[in-house]
C-alpha cells in the first residue's frame, strides 16, 4: 500500500541520524504470546486465569511489573500491605514458570503488524542507524525478532536487563544513543506508548508513536509526541 508523504514526518527524518524502535505494540503484536504464557504460568501456580484485555493494559513497563499487576488482579488485592506480601510470596515460582513458559511459545502467537518490514526498510534506505529498545527482556526480546525475520535491520538490541532502569526513565535512550554514537536530539525514537514518549521527552529525543499498539488502555492521541501514525509504512 502507498502512503502520501507527510510533510511533518519527512522534515522530521531529515533532522535525524538514527531511529529507535521499540518491539511490543509497535513491530510485533505480543498479546497472544503474553496471554498465553501467563495463563499457562497461572493454571500451574493452580491461580484463575486473566483475561487478554486485562493484560493489555498491564503490557509496557517490563516483564516484571507485568507480573506483579497479573499477581495483584487474580488474587483480587486490593494493595494493602498484607496483600503485597501475600502477592510477593507468589512472585518467585510465577517468574520462573512465566520465564519457561514464555521462551517455550516466544512468537507462536505473535503477528508482525502490517507496514513494519516496509517502513523498516525506508529508514534503512535512507542511511539511517537503527537501534531496538524494549522493556522486554534481552532474552525474549533476541529469539522473537530472528523468527519474524526482523533481527538484521538492527545494529543494537537493547532489552529491559540492559541498563539499570527501563523506559519511562530516559536513560535506557541515551545510552542507546550512546551505543549508536548519536546525538538524542538526532535520534527519533519511534514507539507506541507513553513510557516511549515520557522517556524520549526527558531524554531530549524527538518521538513518533503508532496508533495501534498498547498505551496501557488509553488514547495514544493524547499523549505528547512530535507525530503519530497509523503504519510504518507512513515512513516511506
Ligand atoms: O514488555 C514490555 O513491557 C513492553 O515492551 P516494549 O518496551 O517493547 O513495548
Ligand atoms: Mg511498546
Amino acid at each position: 500500500m502507498s502512503h502520501a508523504a507527510d510533510p511533518m514526518l519527512s522534515s522530521l527524518l531529515s533532522r535525524v541520524d538514527a531511529v529507535i524502535v521499540d518491539l511490543d505494540g509497535t513491530m510485533v503484536d505480543t498479546m497472544g504470546d503474553f496471554n498465553e504464557a501467563i495463563n499457562r504460568m497461572l493454571r500451574e501456580l493452580a491461580l484463575p486465569a486473566i483475561e487478554a484485555l486485562h493484560i493489555e493494559h498491564m503490557v509496557g513497563k517490563g516483564s516484571e511489573h507485568l507480573l506483579r499487576s497479573v499477581l495483584k488482579h487474580v488474587l483480587a488485592l486490593d494493595g494493602i500491605a498484607q496483600d503485597a506480601i501475600k502477592s510477593e510470596a507468589y512472585y518467585p515460582a510465577a517468574w520462573a514458570s512465566y520465564q519457561r513458559h514464555y521462551l517455550a511459545i516466544n512468537g507462536q502467537f505473535a503477528g508482525v503488524y502490517r507496514g513494519v518490514e516496509d517502513g523498516l526498510k525506508a529508514l534503512r534506505a535512507r542511511g539511517l542507524r537503527l537501534a531496538c529498545l524494549t522493556n522486554k527482556p534481552t532474552d525474549f526480546a533476541l529469539p522473537l525478532l530472528k523468527s519474524k525475520g526482523l533481527d538484521g535491520y538492527f545494529e543494537k538490541v537493547f532489552g529491559g536487563d540492559a541498563f539499570e532502569r527501563k523506559k519511562p526513565d530516559p536513560l535506557p535512550l541515551l545510552k542507546t544513543c550512546e551505543a549508536l554514537g548519536t546525538a538524542p536530539a538526532r535520534t527519533l525514537m519511534l514507539g507506541d506508548s507513553s513510557n516511549d514518549a515520557q522517556a524520549a521527552r526527558a531524554a531530549g529525543c524527538p518521538v513518533v508513536l503508532v496508533t495501534y499498539g498498547y498505551n496501557h488502555g488509553a488514547p495514544v492521541q493524547a499523549v505528547d509526541a512530535d507525530g503519530f501514525v497509523d503504519s510504518l509504512a507512513q515512513l516511506t
